[in-house]
């Protein structure tokens, strides 16, 4: 099992495709993702050699770091392990569980793409730590692929107790039906990477999570008073309290945070936060 901190609290995850985002750079477009919201990332890279994976591992790497994001590489362990990735995603055709297992250790994530339910359960029996259920819908990233419908989301969920994220089409015109059938966790690539705004795709698939109730909250405690919120960063609890226009100071756990670095700080479970107000003039 993993020893990252609470990554199974994930709720938005997000994957690379470069080819749907031409002539912008990767690390820019998924800083643009983190700054949105998302809390987990791979990189799935099926063209390049394995020294580019390796590059933009190692880059992913760096960046989520800085976001407190688990970061997973897609099909490659020992590039996983070489970026000092957080864990490894497999399909039913690449390594097996066990073997991956032996490679990366008790230490890193898991992932594993089913499209049944057996799938499923012979994933969790193998000490996957989570799976991937999808395509949901049919979708030009996977295109081999038939969907498995939000039927098997509905019966993935029932199906096992590590986390399910659902994959495949995913946009935020259907995010509602697909956390209707039971879904906490979603996976989209071409509706956030290939927009020309990723933060706020992100953001919109935060708020269709949060509505649906699968947004953990956390107990903070704010200018002295106990506040649960679903914020799980600085600028966006600002920004939910109504106070991001207003000149403010920050003081998270006894240090001041500035502005410019709002975006950037976790809120963690049991932070004290204090929010000053300071007018300005003589
Ligand atoms: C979260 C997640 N789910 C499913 C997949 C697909 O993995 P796989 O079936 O091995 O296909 P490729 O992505 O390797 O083409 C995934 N990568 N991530
Ligand atoms: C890698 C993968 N595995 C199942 S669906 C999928 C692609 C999902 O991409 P998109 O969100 O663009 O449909
Ligand atoms: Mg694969």
């Amino acid at each position: 099992m993993s020893e990252i901190k609470n990554w199974r609290n994930f709720r938005l995850y997000v994957i690379t495709a470069a080819d749907c985002h031409p002539g912008r750079e990767l690390i820019q477009v998924m800083e643009q993702t983190l700054i949105g919201g998302a809390d987990m990332l791979q990189l799935r890279n099926k063209t390049g050699s394995k020294r580019e994976v390796l590059e933009q591992a190692k880059a992913l790497r760096e960046l989520t770091s800085k976001y407190g994001v688990p970061f997973i590489v897609n099909d490659h362990p020992d590039i996983a392990l070489e970026a000092e990735a957080d864990g490894v995603h497999l399909g039913q055709e690449d390594m097996p569980i066990a073997e991956a297992r032996q490679r990366l250790g008790s230490g890193k994530i898991i992932g594993i793409s089913t499209q049944c339910v057996e799938q499923a359960l012979a994933a969790q029996a193998a000490g996957a730590d989570y799976i991937g259920a999808g395509p949901v819908f049919p979708t030009r990233t996977k295109p081999d692929r038939a969907a498995v419908t939000t039927e098997y989301i509905r019966q993935a969920a029932e199906a096992v107790s590590i986390p399910v994220v659902a994959i495949g089409g995913i946009t935020p015109d259907n995010a509602e039906t697909v956390l209707a059938a039971g879904a906490k966790r979603l996976c989209a690539v071409s509706a956030i990477v290939g927009s020309e705004d990723p933060a706020a795709v992100c953001l919109a698939l935060r708020k269709t999570i949060a509505a649906a109730g699968g947004w953990q909250k956390r107990l903070i405690t704010l200018n002295g008073l106990a506040h649960p919120t679903s914020a799980s960063r600085l600028d966006e609890l600002i920004h939910l309290l109504g106070q991001g226009e207003k000149r403010l100071v920050a003081e998270l756990d006894g240090t001041v945070v500035p502005r410019s670095q709002w975006a950037r700080t976790l809120l963690s479970e049991g932070a004290k936060l204090e929010l000053v107000h300071f007018v300005g003039g003589g």
